[in-house]
């Protein structure tokens, strides 16, 4: 296969930038995987001492807070964003 055919451009300049684009894509991709791996890390020691305190795991108040603020920062999409983030923070509910 070639440039042309993996990135779906007509020319070899376009293939070009877009070859360097993807690659650019992939290591921000890795970086915001590793960032949710942390999130998800933190989220559970914040969940893991309000359960040993005798709490719920899940606050739906605070839920809330990030649901809004991603909505704020992205839209609606954003709402979609967060709840997928949360999900994998702290399970289904
Ligand atoms: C991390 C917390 O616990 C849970 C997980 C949340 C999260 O990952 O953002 C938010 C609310 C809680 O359901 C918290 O209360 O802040």
């Amino acid at each position: 296969m070639t440039a042309t055919d993996v990135t779906g451009a007509r020319t070899a300049e376009a293939a070009d930038v877009i070859t360097g684009a993807r690659e650019r894509i992939d290591a921000l991709d890795d970086r915001i995987i590793g960032l949710i791996q942390e999130r998800a890390a933190v989220s559970a020691v914040i969940q893991e001492a309000r359960i040993a305190s005798g709490g719920r795991r899940v606050n739906l108040s605070r839920e809330m807070e990030v649901l809004g603020h991603y909505r704020e920062a992205l839209g609606r999409p954003g709402t979609t964003l967060a709840m997928t983030l949360l999900e994998l923070c702290r399970g289904r509910v």
